[in-house]
Formats: structure tokens, sequence, C-alpha cells
């Protein structure tokens, strides 16, 4: 039978590299096991139909060694995103952001504003940290909190916010990256009409 007239197949979903970062000087030095690891990896992999290959790091609170990762999974791993969790709060050894924003050629301050708003829905504290989300050459950078529960609810956002994962596939084509496909019921993407391709 001819397929003339039928609509093309959907081309597959595309591959996506994504570096996930937990910096916790405990976790790295075995006084606790690490939880942002798992955490990231679980929620990336229910979220994506892509198939995601992980670079998976666990470092300690160490600007520049965080900065030295961050360049290296963009640089020589060719990651298209790279989730970072921890070292976001105000103590001394929480430098993230700084060691984020050291490798940086442009900021999205809106992850960082969008995230403490949804936080606060969870915790009062959420106004300590101070994530931030930066462009690097092709690669989308972005700073969640530390405490594990805090990834699946930066990234999947409640009723009333969405969770600011919705924002990154639309982020990733912007800055010439894979075409990120979401499953819906985890956290539905957000795309203008015209960016869209057709459904699955
Ligand atoms: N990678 C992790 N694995 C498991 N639990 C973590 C991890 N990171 C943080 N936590 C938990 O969340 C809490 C708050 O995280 P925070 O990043 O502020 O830790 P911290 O006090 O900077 O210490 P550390 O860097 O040694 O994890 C920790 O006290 C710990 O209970
Ligand atoms: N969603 C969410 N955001 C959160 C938290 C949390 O439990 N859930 N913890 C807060 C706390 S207590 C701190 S100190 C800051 C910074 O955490 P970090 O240093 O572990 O990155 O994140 C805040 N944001």
């Amino acid at each position: 039978m001819s397929d003339a007239g039928a609509p093309a197949a959907a081309p597959p979903p595309e591959p996506v590299r994504i570096g996930i970062v937990s910096i916790s000087d405990r976790a790295s030095t075995g006084v606790y096991q690490d939880q942002g690891l798992p955490a990231l990896q679980d929620w990336l992999g229910a979220a994506l139909i892509n198939p995601i290959s992980f670079q998976p790091r666990l470092i300690p609170d160490e600007r520049a060694l965080i900065a030295r990762t961050l360049r290296e999974l963009v640089d020589d791993a060719g990651c298209d995103l790279v989730l970072t969790t921890g070292g976001t709060g105000p103590s001394p050894r929480d430098v993230t952001p700084e060691a984020t924003l050291d490798v940086a050629d442009r900021e999205l301050p809106g992850f960082g504003e969008q995230m403490r708003q949804i936080s606060l829905h969870f915790v009062p504290t959420a106004i300590l940290s101070r994530q931030v989300a930066v462009i690097r050459g092709k690669a989308l950078i972005v700073n969640l909190p530390g405490q594990p529960k805090a990834i699946a609810e930066t990234l999947s956002g409640h009723d009333a916010a969405p969770g600011i994962f919705a924002a990154v596939p639309y982020c990733i084509d912007l800055i010439g990256g894979p075409y990120l496909e979401t499953r819906d019921d985890v956290c539905a993407a957000f795309r203008p009409k015209n960016a869209r391709r057709p459904a699955r």
C-alpha cells in the first residue's frame, strides 16, 4: 500500500547531552550519600522524551573547581544543558552562583526569579537562595537549590506557578541546541506556536 497523502512520520527525538552537577562538601566526601544526582537524573528521565546522555559530577563547594567543571562539561563534553544542585545559599562556602557567573557569556535572570517565587510556596527560606542561570556558548546552565526535594519542586512548580523547566526547551531552541520534547504529565514545555513541531 502506498503512503501517498499520509502525514510524514515525525522524526525520532533528537539526542541531548545533559551535565548534572551535585555540589556538596559532605556528599562529595562521603559524610552522607549524594541524593542530588539521582534526583536530577530521575526527574529529567521522567520529563524528557529525548534520549539523554548524562554527564554526572559530584564535587565540593570550591569556586574554581565548580567553574572548571562547568567549562569542561560545556566546552569538552559538549553538553546542551547543565543543571547544578547545591551551594546557592548565603553561607561562606556557598559559591555556586559566583562560579556559574565566572563562566557565563550572558545571564538569564528570569530563571532565578521564577525559582524563588516557586520555592516560596514550599519554604519561607526560598529568599536565601541565590541561583542564577546563564548561557555559555550553545549551552544553558541553571543552578538549583541543594535540598534534594527542591529539585523536583523548582523544575515542576506547583498548581499556581509553572516550574522553571517549562522554559528550558524553547531557550535551548533559541541558543542552537536540540529540540527537547517533554512528557506533559511531568512538565508541559512552553513554546510559542510558530516554534512548535507537530506533536507525536
Ligand atoms: N547532595 C546532597 N545529597 C543529600 N542531601 C543533601 C545534598 N545537598 C544538600 N543536602 C541536604 O540539604 C541540606 C541543605 O543543603 P545545603 O546545600 O545548604 O548543604 P550545606 O549545609 O551547604 O552542606 P554540604 O555542602 O556539605 O551538603 C543539607 O544539610 C543536607 O541535609
Ligand atoms: N524549592 C525549595 N527551594 C529552596 C529550599 C527548599 O527546601 N525547597 N531550601 C531553601 C534553603 S533553606 C536555602 S539555604 C537555599 C539555598 O540552598 P543551597 O545552599 O542548598 O543551594 O535554598 C532555598 N530554596
